[in-house]
């Protein structure tokens, strides 16, 4: 059952074009010329009840513009979306009880008062009964190791630290909808792993449907089955992670470590180098199984490893063939 369904969304954005040469701020004023930006072209998706989506694409491509159509901050210039049965911005305050919002980039929370301060105050406004206010800040505080700083000033707080504290205010309330735009951005690892493990688990404790943005595959490759590609202000590609690399990238390569190794068939030795072998297969011809016994049967062979494309290869090269 779809919980987001976007149709045939269209963004423009009207600037005043800017006059260049002499007196150009006055000719811009007098001629008040516009130019009009195309953000988001004619973009259709719909998203499942617990699905997790990775929506991707290039600088400029129009995600942030989506997703804010999404949240209800800014209203089409045509095209419909439905959220959990609202349109977002026509009934703000029903939709925004139903989602949580986290922005890489931006905080939600009160910069000067202690975080424990700006849960509470967020636990007031979306009216959260006093026991399950406090049991959810028990479960966030453990889950998301917020201890030892509830009690810091927001300002103060580390950019890790910061992020859970808003993981932790934008599902306070229980919504069904997660929306998370560039969440890891300028994260360490360890951090990273701690915001992805929280998103997972909630995903699959919850049945939280999540719509992620990001520029770091890694968040995409371990959450989203799904990516919903967009290039351009309109979607390149829509479907499973997997499949991406099967169509966009169908070869793998079989590395071996090994003395001496002239041709297999079924592959094309691609590079060598220190005693490694890199062979490039495609699985549907020729099954990597058989391709390995026939290695093993015919060389020494040390180690040997399958190694997958890249998803940010396959994108890159996708983005590439666009032009
Ligand atoms: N308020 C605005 N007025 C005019 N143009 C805008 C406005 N907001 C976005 N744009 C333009 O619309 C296009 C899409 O922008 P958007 O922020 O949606 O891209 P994005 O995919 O989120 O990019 P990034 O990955 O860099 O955040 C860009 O060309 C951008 O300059």
């Amino acid at each position: 059952m779809p919980v987001i369904e976007v149709a045939d969304l269209v963004k423009e954005f009207r600037r005043t074009k800017r006059q260049e040469g002499s007196f150009a701020g006055l000719r811009t004023l007098l001629t008040r010329e516009q130019t009009v930006k195309r953000a988001v072209d004619g973009i259709s998706f719909q998203v499942g009840l617990g699905e997790m989506v990775g929506y991707l694409g290039p600088n400029g491509a129009g995600k942030s513009t989506t997703i804010k159509m999404l949240t209800g901050i800014l209203v089409p210039t045509s095209g419909t979306v439905r959220v959990a049965g609202t349109v977002p911005w026509r009934d703000r305050a029903r939709n925004a009880r139903q989602i949580g919002v986290v922005f890489g980039q931006r905080s939600q929370l009160w910069w000067d008062l202690p975080l424990r301060d700006s849960l509470w105050l967020i636990g007031r406004l979306y009216d959260v009964p006093t026991a399950r206010f406090e049991e959810k800040q028990r479960q966030f505080t453990e889950v998301l190791d917020l201890g030892s700083f509830l009690d810091t000033p927001v300002r103060q707080l580390s950019l890790g630290q910061r992020m859970r504290g808003d993981l932790a205010a934008a599902m306070l309330y229980d919504p069904s909808i997660l929306y998370l735009d560039e969440p890891t951005v300028g994260l360490d690892v360890v951090a990273k792993e701690r915001i992805r493990a929280f998103v997972g688990e909630l995903n699959r404790e919850s049945g939280t449907t999540v719509v992620l943005t990001t520029h770091d595959l890694d968040d995409v490759e371990e959450l989203c089955d799904r990516i919903v590609l967009i290039d351009h202000g309109k979607v390149a590609y829509d479907g499973a992670v997997a499949e991406l690399k099967t169509r966009y990238a169908p070869h793998r390569e079989l590395v071996v470590q090994t003395d001496r190794l002239e041709s297999v068939e079924g592959a094309e030795v691609v590079r060598r180098e220190e005693g490694k072998v890199w062979l490039r297969f495609d699985p549907a011809r020729t099954p990597p199984a058989a391709l390995v016994a026939s290695v093993l049967a015919r060389h020494e062979v040390t180690d040997l490893s399958i190694v997958e494309p890249e998803l940010e290869s396959v994108i890159h090269r996708i983005y590439a063939d666009r032009g």
